[in-house]
């Protein structure tokens, strides 16, 4: 059987510049294998190519080469096939405000050729809470309303796959919270989920795998928990109260870099080593402390590591 919700080959997408500016390399060559039935993280910094990667998948953009296969359905070969497999929810809140939901998730049912027996409409919208909001103009409902509302209009055809692009930038906790069990929801009954989030928590608390791209190539690609170990760098930044004596080699775990302006910064992984045993070698070395403050990775920093080469050995080749 095959194992993968989406395979993507050596896809590229070079857009035709924008007002006069030449043309933009979005995508270089991507290799991306989404496995069946996971929840999926796509991450990466703004222009990465993410938003690039969805459309195509949704049909949405032209790839310039490559392929895409959504459950075994070759773009090229199957349009109809690998479209009805995929669900999209995209950034934006598009939604027309004179329909109802009622009448939105219709449309989309018959545009995706749902027999009308066969809809789902009163099941989705219960789904995601909008039951009693069926027959109200959708202009009436508050934005994260909508965006529930986009999320049942993604389901209506029943997709194995559903790609979700940024959904809770801008939704309050509550609604991200309540998001977030439905998609794990969906999972439990065989959903496979690709999420993009600039939110590096969100993607540790929901996803089972990440992949990261960068200037529009896969920097990584590995399970969460994999991943995350490779990047919870911390950094403890010490100002001594007197110049640094000859230090001695500190113990496993923990290494040492000059800073050049009498400060020493510790790095150090928050998950095999505590800070209190980076402060016992500190005072062990004999230095007294001024002042002493902590830096975590930012998913910025994180993308520099990976581009600067410790990636090599999960990056694709
Ligand atoms: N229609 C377009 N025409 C020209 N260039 C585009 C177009 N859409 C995107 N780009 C460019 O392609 C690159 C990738 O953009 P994309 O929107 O895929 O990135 P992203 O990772 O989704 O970013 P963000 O996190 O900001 O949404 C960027 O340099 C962007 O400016």
């Amino acid at each position: 059987m095959q194992e993968n919700a989406i395979e993507i080959r050596g896809l590229s997408k070079t857009y035709a510049g924008r007002g006069g500016s030449g043309p933009v390399a979005a995508l270089k060559g991507l290799d991306l294998d989404i496995p069946k039935g996971s929840i999926f993280g796509l991450l990466g910094p703004n222009g990465a190519g993410k938003s690039t990667t969805i459309n195509i998948l949704a049909g949405l953009v032209n790839k310039s080469a490559g392929s895409v296969r959504i459950w075994g359905f070759d773009q090229d070969v199957n349009p109809r096939q690998s479209r009805a497999a995929i669900g999209v929810v995209p950034q934006e809140l598009n939604i027309d405000p004179f329909f109802t939901p009622r009448a939105l998730l219709d449309v989309q049912a018959g545009l995706y050729g749902v027999r009308r027996r066969d809809r789902r409409t009163d099941e989705v919208l219960a789904a995601v809470g909008l039951a009693d909001k069926a027959d109200a103009y959708a202009r009436s409902l508050s934005g994260g309303m909508q965006r529930r509302l986009l999320i049942a209009k993604a389901l209506v055809h029943s997709p194995q796959v559903l790609v979700l692009d940024e959904p809770t930038a801008g939704v309050d906790i509550s609604l991200r919270r309540m998001l977030w069990a439905y998609v794990r929801e969906l999972q439990e009954r065989g959903t496979t989920v690709i999420l993009t989030t600039h939110y590096l928590e969100e993607a540790e608390e929901m996803c089972d795998r990440i992949g990261i791209i960068s200037k529009g190539e896969l920097v990584a690609c590995d399970d969460t928990q994999t991943l995350l170990r490779r990047l919870d760098g911390k950094t403890m930044v010490l100002t001594p109260k007197e110049a640094l004596p000859d230090l001695p080699a500190p113990p496993e775990g923990i290494t040492l870099e000059p800073a050049g302006d009498g400060r020493l910064k510790l790095h150090y992984a928050s998950r095999t080593t505590d800070a209190e045993a980076v402060l016992d070698y500190v005072r062990g070395a004999g230095i007294r402390i001024a002042d002493v403050a902590t830096e975590d990775p930012r998913l910025e920093d994180v993308f520099v590591a990976l581009t600067d080469g410790d990636a090599s050995d999960t990056a694709p080749a």
